[in-house]
């Protein structure tokens, strides 16, 4: 077996060799990546010695910069009477100085860990965050990585110095300086060197980092950004961005340093806006969960798409064809059809008793009534007072006749203002209450859903245009709880029958009155002012409030109904209708038309980021082509972005893939790998028999050689119960279940769950029935055979 790579890799090294690493040479398709080279030089020890130095000052301005924020906090703290308005003011400082410390904790490890030299003598240290000296807060110490100054350190080539001379990665471990590697850009030099202009940067640092045994739990990238990962990264806020990679391409990891980027570059509107991360499933968000704090960012709301309706949790197993059935765009009419089932037309007269009185409503004066209301385009819910109005004048004007008319048989006796004390009175009447209700029932989304699904009748109505086959899928028991794709039908049913828009209301009034706040503090209109205290209602006695006694009421208002002081995210996240700054959806080829119908309501501006893979479709309804999921949105108004270049799977596991990729369809090709690893991927043939102690031989082997990385079992669907009993009795700690633990050092899982993950090495059992037990298992195998880091071993059966 030959290496492909000049790198050397032991697993059990998480940090590169120092000095210089022999790049790979050119090579096509799956094989490795052609680094660009630049001059890479060994630094001496004496400057590991003035970079410790540094590195040591910035660690103590952290610390001085924790001691302030930390006495900042315990003052606000301690600072507990004053006027409501104070008090408010008070709990805002104590949020602030809490995210201020939450932030400067998460940078510690790798607080810097880059410097560039310029042409014109000057250094540029970069960072996690930007930090000033104390004595002169016009010159940085460290540049924070996202500020535009920082940016040649991602993209500076030999070919495109950008003012460069010698970029600098500094690892660090805790505090110490443990390594640098240097390029010197200098085109000359690398021409000598023979480097081309591949186009990777910082190769040492990046293929260390690659190399690393993984951990179960994602980890930044932001020492090795590499520059058409930085364009992406960088990209305007404004418009639909696709990014479109294969396997190990970095997409996950760029969409979440971009939501960094954003909040950094844009955090005025974001901070208030927020930013919504979507990810496949719950599994995956806690894999990426550690990746933003530790970029010193924790205001972006990670989500499923199955979580994005306050109130319900959506954890109900059903079929993958149901799923898909229900992520259909035709759900929006069975919605509709089904919500227009639930208003009625009585087949018979209906008698209904008032006050020592009847009155009878005829079907006609309903079907009137009801195609009224329908017409004025209101959501169901917000065209009931349209209807009652219609009802209640028919049985008014029926009274009236009644009542008023002249024994003599001239014009009736009453007037106007007669029929409108008979609407008031009618209007009181328990029995015309409870018919206008039973016509015209308030719904909610869940009543709508689980009515609809638990129904034959109104499926038979609703779902006309389905299959009888299809409508049976859909029936199903009214308690269980939710699946996730009940969720967007959920969505949609919310809209439909449109919302009490209270909370909507005050948001908008909030953002108003932050705006207000905002200048009153700019403007210090309060600072000569009275001093209010809201709960002497002295304004409110003399009957002069005041604006300034206003906004007091409306903060009141507020919190009371927030109970706390609640971040954006906490806001956002409890608010169906909120619109956020930006939306970033990761594996996105998997989501619905009708999920996608759900996050383009949370996305009016449209400011997105989608990443993904259609190779790597394994939902039934996912995407097959960007064009198809866009264009009813968009048209043709968005940008596609294009990652080449796979540093998760190397060139030896990416060529077995890439026979897979073959069949899902010939004119698709592989990313290129990184690197290769010199460790040919296996494969076995097993009998069915022997496939579970096959499998716990092979978990073993595995184990042994990842050193402390970690193996992931790769299992059909189908196989996992009894495959997960085998291995769990012979394998200690073993991770399996609707929620495996990540960390542990083995995971079993299926093609679903370990979409976007990783392992150091990766055995996939049973390859043909993952492709049979799905229309689109081709797309599951090739997920599933480029998950490993390092190692593959495939164990066929029979
Ligand atoms: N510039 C980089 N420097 C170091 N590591 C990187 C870089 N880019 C990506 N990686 C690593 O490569 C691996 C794959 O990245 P990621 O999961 O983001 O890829 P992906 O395109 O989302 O893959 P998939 O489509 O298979 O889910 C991760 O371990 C990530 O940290």
């Amino acid at each position: 077996m030959s290496k492909q790579s000049g790198v050397s890799h032991d697993p059990r090294l998480d940090e590169p060799v120092n000095g210089r690493i022999e790049g790979d040479g050119p090579t096509d398709g799956a094989g490795p990546a052609q680094p660009a080279r630049a001059e890479l030089t060994g630094p001496s020890v004496a400057e590991i010695s003035d970079e410790q130095q540094y590195v040591s000052m910035l660690y103590g301005r952290l610390d001085e910069l924790r001691k302030q924020a930390d006495e900042r906090l315990g003052y606000a703290l301690r600072n507990t009477g004053g006027t409501q308005q104070e008090r408010s003011q008070r709990d805002s400082t104590v949020q602030m100085y809490t995210e201020q410390l939450e932030r400067l904790g998460a940078v510690e490890q790798g607080l810097c860990f880059g410097r560039l030299d310029l042409d014109s003598g000057t250094r540029r240290y970069i960072g996690r965050i930007g930090m000033f000296a104390d004595a002169d807060e016009f010159e940085p110490v460290l540049l924070d990585w996202r500020a535009p100054a920082a940016r040649p350190f991602y993209l500076a080539t030999a070919a495109t110095p950008e003012g460069v001379r010698r970029r600098r990665h500094i690892r660090t471990r805790d505090r110490a300086v443990v390594g640098l590697d240097d390029e010197v850009l200098d085109l000359a030099v690398a021409g000598r060197a023979g480097g081309g202009t591949g186009g990777l940067t910082g190769e040492a640092a990046l293929l260390a980092a690659v190399n690393a045994s993984r951990t179960g739990r994602m980890i930044d990238i932001v020492r090795t950004i590499q520059a058409e990962q930085d364009q992406v990264i960088r990209a305007d806020l404004d418009g639909v961005l696709v990014v479109q990679g294969g396997p190990g391409t970095g997409k996950t990891a760029v969409a979440l340093h971009r939501a960094a980027y954003l909040l950094y570059t844009h955090r005025q509107i974001l901070s208030t806006r927020g930013v919504l991360l979507v990810g496949p499933n719950a599994t995956f968000l806690r894999y990426i969960s550690q990746v933003l704090p530790a970029l010193a960012e924790t205001g972006v709301l990670l989500r499923t798409v199955g979580e994005l309706f306050p109130g319900v949790t959506a954890t109900r197993a059903e079929p993958a064809e149901v799923a898909e059935l229900k992520g259909r765009p035709e759900m929006v009419r069975v919605l509709a059809a089904a919500i227009q089932d639930r208003q009625r037309v009585p087949d018979e007269p209906l008698e209904i008793s008032i006050e020592r009185d009847s009155i009878v409503l005829d079907p006609a004066t309903v079907v009137a009534a009801r195609d009224r209301a329908r017409r004025s385009g209101r959501p169901h819910n917000l065209a009931r007072p349209l209807f009652d109005i219609e009802i209640i004048h028919a049985l008014a004007d029926q009274l009236a006749e009644r009542i008023g008319a002249d024994p003599l048989g001239g014009e009736n006796l009453l007037d106007e203002a007669d029929l409108a004390e008979f609407r008031r009175e009618l209007r009181t009447e328990p029995e015309v209450l409870a018919v206008l209700d039973w016509l015209w029932p308030v719904l909610t989304p869940q009543q709508v859903v689980a009515g609809l699904f638990a129904s034959t009748d109104r499926l038979a109505v609703a779902g006309a245009d389905l299959s009888e086959a299809e409508r049976a899928s859909l029936w199903r028991e009214p308690r269980g709880g939710w699946t996730p794709a009940d969720v967007p039908l959920l969505d949609e049913a919310a809209e439909l029958l449109g919302e009490d828009d209270r909370a909507a209301q005050a948001r908008v009034a909030r953002q108003r009155q932050a705006e207000i706040e905002y200048a009153e503090g700019v403007l210090e209109i309060a600072s000569g002012s009275k001093s209010i205290d809201f709960e002497d209602e002295a304004g409110a006695e003399d009957g002069m409030l005041d604006v300034t006694d206003l906004l007091v009421a409306d903060r009141l208002a507020e919190r009371q109904e927030d109970g706390e002081q609640l971040t954006t995210a906490e806001r956002a996240a409890a608010d169906r209708g909120w619109a956020f700054g930006h939306v970033i959806v990761d594996e996105a080829q998997e989501l619905s038309p009708m999920a996608w119908r759900v996050l383009m309501r949370r996305s009016p501006s449209r400011s997105m980021t989608l990443v993904g893979d259609v190779a790597q479709t394994g939902a039934l309804a996912g995407a097959s082509s960007w064009h198809g999921v866009l264009e009813s949105y968009v048209g043709d108004r968005w940008r596609l972005e294009e990652l080449t270049v796979s540093y998760r799977t190397p060139a030896e596991i990416m060529a077995v893939a890439a026979k897979v990729l073959a069949e899902i369809d010939p004119t698709l090709t592989t990313p290129r790998a990184v690197r290769g690893t010199g460790e040919q991927p296996w494969d076995v043939q097993v009998d069915e028999d022997a496939l579970p102690d096959r499998l716990v031989e092979a978990i073993r082997a595995e184990v042994a050689k990842v050193g402390d990385g970690r193996v992931g079992v790769i299992v059909p669907a189908g196989r996992g119960a009894v495959l997960g009993l085998a291995a769990t009795e012979a394998v200690p700690g073993l991770a399996l279940g609707d929620a495996p633990e990540l960390e542990s050092r083995v995971v079993l899982l299926t093609v679903a769950q370990a979409k976007g993950l990783e392992f150091d090495s990766v055995l996939v059992v049973d390859p043909d029935r993952i492709v049979a037990e799905s229309p689109r298992g081709r797309n599951d195998l090739y997920v599933a055979l480029t998950r490993a880091t390092q190692r593959l071993g495939v164990l066929r059966v029979g």
